[in-house]
C-alpha cells in the first residue's frame, strides 16, 4: 500500500486581462490560469494549498467544494464563516486530507468572485490497489461555466442597490475556460477588445481514439445557469455524481447544476472520419446566451476541422420533468450503498423564496435573508465572541398550511439575521427544500443547494408543496445517493438527510452566486466545543497573526 503523500501548492491569486471568449477583460487567475490548476491527489493524501492574495483591493477566500474537511473546519474557505477573508498581501495556508476519491472543485467564496474566474477541479484518484466499479481506457476532465463581461464588482454593486441590477443571463458559456462570443464584431471596434481569432478563445478539445472508453470527469463552477451537456452521437453513462458510485445510468445528455460533478463513461464508436459536438446548453431560464461548444476530436482528425453537423440543441429549457426524472433516477451504486438512518431527530423545512427588504430584491428561507457577520462564526464560537451575531433562533418551519407557493406573494416582506442553526452532534437531520413562486408571476427558479462538511442522502423529490404528514413516508431509504449538491425543481421540493457529525461551523446555501449573496442561505453548527484549537494563522491578519509559519 502506499504511502499518503503531502502536495505542497504555491498559489498567487492576481487579476490579469484574458479573452476566454475572445472578448478581453479582468480575470481571477491562479498563477496565471483560469480555470486553474487542477488538482491531482491520491485518497488519503494531504493537500497543503499556499495561497497570497495579489488582487491589490480585493480580499479573497477558497472553498474546497466537496472536501468534508473532518479536524479541519478552519480550512473550509468560506468567507466570513470559517475565516477571515484573506487581505490584499497576505498569505493563508489551506491543509487538508482528501479523505474519499471522487470528483470536487475549488472556487472562490467571496462576494461574486466565482464568477470572475476563480474556480478548478480536484481530481481525487483511488489508491492503485483499489477497484472501482466500472471501467475506462482514459480519464478526461471537463469544467463548464458560464461568463459574463461585466466585473464581479459591477455585478455585486447591482444586486446590493436599490435600483436593483440584475446580473442578466450570461454572454457565453465556456468549457474548459473557452467560449465564443457571438457579438464579438460589435462589442468594440478595437479588435484588442474582441478579436475573434484570437488563439485563447479557440475551442475546447477532447481527443479520443476511436473504440476506446473514456471517463470524463465534469464540474459545473457556474455562477447561476443550469445547464444540459450532450455529447454529440454519444449515450453517457452516469458512474459517479459528488464523489458517489452511480448505479450507472444511460442518458443522452447530463443536467448539471452549479456546485455538481459527475464522471460519465462514453464509448468512442462512431463514424471516425470526423468531429462531433460538445454542446452546452442553458435550462431551466430562458436561454439568452447561444449554446456552448467544443470539439470532440477523433483521433486522426485535424482537432480544429468543425463538425458537419450543426451542434445539439438539448432538451427544452422548461422541460422541468425532463430535469425531475433524470435526478430521481441517480440512485447509489448497488455495491456501495451506505443505508440512511431509518427516522431522523429534527425536520427543519426550509421555503425558498425571492422578496423585498426596505426595496431591495433579496432571497430569504423561512422569510429570513442571511447576512455575514463582521467575526467569522468558527472564530467567534472558539473564542466565545458570541455577541457577535444574533441569537434570536432561527426558524424551523413556515407557515405551510397558508402558504400559497403557486403565486407572487400579496406581502414580499422579510428580515435580515445572521443567526444560526445549532445541530446536536451526531443527531440525524432532515432537511426539506421548498420552492415557490418568485416575484414574478408564474416563475419559479432551479436553486442547486450545496451543504458544507458533510455529505446528505437525497431522499425524496416533489412537485409541488411538499406534505409532511404523507410524503415522508415514499422516502427512499432503500438506495438513495450521497451527495453535496442538490437540485431544488421550479416550484418543487427536496428532501435531504444527514448526519451532523463534523465538528464545526458549515454553510448550506444555493450554489446560485447571485442567490447566496443576496441571502439565500444558512449556516448550520454542530460540535463546535469537539474543534480542537484553531490554528493561530488563522486569528487576526498580517503581523498581527499571532504565529505564522509556512510549509
Ligand atoms: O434574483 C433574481 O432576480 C432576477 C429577477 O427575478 C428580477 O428581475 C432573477 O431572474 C433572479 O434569479
Amino acid at each position: 500500500i502506499a504511502e499518503a503523500k503531502t502536495h505542497l501548492l504555491k498559489w498567487e491569486i492576481k487579476y490579469a486581462f484574458k479573452s476566454p471568449d475572445c472578448f478581453t477583460k479582468l480575470v481571477i487567475t491562479i498563477n496565471g490560469l483560469s480555470p486553474g490548476p487542477t488538482i491531482t491527489a491520491t485518497q488519503g493524501d494531504t493537500i497543503v494549498v499556499v495561497v497570497t492574495n495579489l488582487l491589490e483591493t480585493e480580499n479573497t477566500a477558497i472553498h474546497w467544494h466537496g472536501i468534508r474537511q473532518i479536524g479541519t473546519p478552519w480550512s473550509d474557505g468560506t468567507g466570513g464563516v470559517t475565516q477571515c477573508p484573506i487581505q490584499p498581501g497576505d498569505t493563508f495556508v489551506y491543509k487538508f486530507v482528501v479523505d474519499r476519491p471522487g470528483t470536487y472543485m475549488y472556487h472562490a467564496h467571496y462576494g461574486m468572485q466565482r464568477s470572475a474566474g476563480l474556480h478548478g477541479m480536484i481530481r481525487v484518484m483511488v489508491p492503485q490497489e483499489t477497484k472501482e466499479p466500472f471501467d475506462y481506457d482514459y480519464d478526461r476532465s471537463i469544467v463548464v461555466n458560464d461568463w459574463w463581461h461585466k466585473s464581479a464588482q459591477e455585478q455585486a454593486a447591482g444586486l446590493a442597490a436599490l435600483n436593483f441590477g440584475w446580473v442578466g443571463e450570461p454572454q457565453s458559456l465556456l468549457i474548459n475556460g473557452r467560449g465564443k462570443f457571438i457579438n464579438c464584431s460589435l462589442a468594440g471596434a478595437n479588435s484588442n477588445v474582441c478579436n475573434i481569432s484570437n488563439p485563447e478563445c479557440s475551442p475546447a478539445v477532447i481527443t479520443m481514439i476511436p473504440g476506446k472508453i473514456y471517463r470524463l470527469r465534469i464540474i459545473s463552477v457556474s455562477s447561476l445557469s443550469a445547464f444540459n451537456l450532450e455529447l454529440e452521437g454519444h449515450n453517457m453513462t452516469i458512474v459517479e455524481a459528488d464523489g458517489s458510485y452511480v448505479n450507472p445510468v444511460a442518458v443522452k445528455n447530463l443536467n448539471i447544476y452549479s456546485g455538481e460533478s459527475y464522471s460519465v463513461l462514453i464509448k468512442a464508436d462512431q463514424d471516425p472520419s470526423r468531429n462531433y459536438w460538445v454542446a452546452l446548453n442553458v435550462v431551466s431560464r430562458k436561454p439568452g446566451t447561444p449554446t456552448g461548444t467544443a470539439i470532440l476530436n477523433y483521433f486522426s482528425n485535424h482537432p480544429s476541422k468543425s463538425p458537419p453537423t450543426r451542434p445539439p440543441i438539448g432538451p427544452s429549457w422548461n422541460d422541468v420533468l425532463y430535469r425531475f426524472n433524470q435526478s430521481l433516477a441517480i440512485r447509489s451504486h448497488p455495491n456501495y450503498i451506505e443505508p440512511p438512518p431509518r427516522t431522523s431527530d429534527r425536520v427543519i423545512i426550509f421555503l425558498n423564496t425571492q422578496n423585498k427588504i426596505n426595496g431591495y430584491v433579496k432571497w430569504a428561507v423561512n422569510n429570513v435573508s442571511f447576512t455575514l457577520p463582521d467575526t467569522p462564526y468558527l472564530i467567534a464560537l472558539k473564542e466565545k465572541l458570541t455577541h457577535v451575531f444574533s441569537q434570536k433562533p432561527a426558524p424551523e418551519t413556515y407557515d405551510y398550511k397558508s402558504y400559497d407557493i403557486g403565486i407572487v406573494q400579496p406581502n414580499p416582506n422579510a428580515t435580515t439575521s445572521n443567526s444560526l442553526y445549532k445541530l446536536d452532534y451526531g443527531s440525524t437531520v432532515d432537511i426539506i427544500l421548498q420552492n415557490a413562486n418568485t416575484l414574478n408571476v408564474n416563475n419559479s427558479e432551479t436553486h442547486p443547494w450545496h451543504l458544507h462538511g458533510h455529505d446528505f442522502w437525497v431522499v425524496g423529490y416533489g412537485l409541488g408543496k411538499f406534505d409532511p404528514e404523507s410524503d415522508p413516508k415514499r422516502y427512499n431509504l432503500v438506495d438513495p445517493i450521497k451527495k453535496n449538491t442538490v437540485p431544488l425543481h421550479p416550484y418543487g421540493w427536496t428532501a435531504l438527510r444527514f448526519r451532523a457529525d463534523n465538528p464545526g461551523v458549515w454553510a448550506f446555501h444555493c450554489h446560485v452566486e447571485a442567490h447566496f449573496f443576496m441571502g439565500m442561505g444558512v449556516v448550520f453548527e454542530t460540535g463546535v466545543e469537539k474543534v480542537g484549537r484553531l490554528p493561530e494563522s488563522i486569528l487576526g491578519c498580517g503581523k498581527s497573526k499571532k504565529h505564522t509559519s509556512y510549509p
